[in-house]
């Protein structure tokens, strides 16, 4: 689908409203709160602003969002579950504001004490969204975007997940096309102008193998190593991209805690 000057308007207002929200519960993550209290602390904050959270109900997900701790990869339920000190936890937001979706995540480090692997793991995930935002640009062909983030977290041993992948975004929560987190030069779909896609690597300490729990939903590490997520909400514009889901409050410094 390629959108106009218009739409991009739109992007610009759900994806500000989804970063603002990701803001917004940061001074809430502590040790002690449950996934379903910072659930309901998002649901409300999204209520307010006369938006909609897109996860509930979605494929029958039960909740407003969703938070993924340690070694679960993504789509991790909000539950009674405290978060304790040292934990990492992916908080994953997507707004309906006047039909356009806003979708991004970002890591968030549960009290003082992180172990330096955890955190080591987290900025390299950012970096490489990151990296694979900054070639986004009309002409360059998709695989360009699985061969960065690869390319980076080579580096660190780290392995990218490949059973879920970034996707086309706007009216819809979910569209063409599927944006591969790793290099498979089939993927040679061009860049245009006008296109809506989120980026959201999933990197894991371990092999990037996954499992998904008895409850349809958790997916988590197979080898149970840490796994970290980052996700913005992108637009091709003329000459580059632009960020819809950047909070000009954090600019750039990862990860939240
Ligand atoms: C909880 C929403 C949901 C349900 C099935 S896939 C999914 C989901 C979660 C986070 C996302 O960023 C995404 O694009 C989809
Ligand atoms: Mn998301
Ligand atoms: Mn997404
Ligand atoms: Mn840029």
């Amino acid at each position: 689908i390629i959108h106009n000057e218009e739409d991009f308007v739109s992007m610009r207002n759900a994806g500000k409203l989804a970063a603002s929200i990701l803001d917004f519960i940061t001074e809430f993550v502590k040790p002690g709160i449950t996934t379903d209290e910072l659930n309901t602390l998002c649901h409300n904050k999204i209520i307010e602003n006369n938006a909609i959270p897109a996860p509930l109900n979605y494929k029958g997900f039960p909740k407003s969002i969703c938070t993924s701790v340690n070694h679960v990869v993504c789509h991790g339920i909000p539950s009674e579950k405290k978060l304790n000190e040292g934990d990492i936890v992916n908080i994953d937001v997507t707004v309906i504001l006047d039909g356009w979706h806003g979708d991004t995540s970002r890591m968030y480090y549960v009290g003082k004490k992180i172990p330096i692997k955890a955190k080591r793991l987290v900025e390299v995930t950012y970096e490489a969204m990151m990296r694979a935002i900054e070639i986004v640009k009309p002409g360059v062909p998709l695989f360009e975007i699985g061969r960065v983030i690869e390319d980076y977290i080579k580096n660190f041993n780290y392995s990218s997940v490949r059973e879920y992948c970034g996707h086309g975004i706007g009216r819809d929560f979910h569209t063409s096309p599927s944006v591969l987190h790793y290099y498979d030069k089939r993927n040679n779909i061009e860049l245009k102008k006008g296109m809506f896609f989120t980026i959201e690597p999933m990197i894991n300490t371990g092999i990037w193998k996954t499992k998904l729990l008895n409850d349809g939903w958790t997916v988590v590490t197979k080898d149970n190593s840490l796994s970290s997520q980052f996700e913005h909400t992108i637009g091709v514009t003329d000459n580059g991209h632009e960020i819809f889901t950047q909070s000009p409050k954090n600019l750039d410094n990862p990860p939240y805690s």
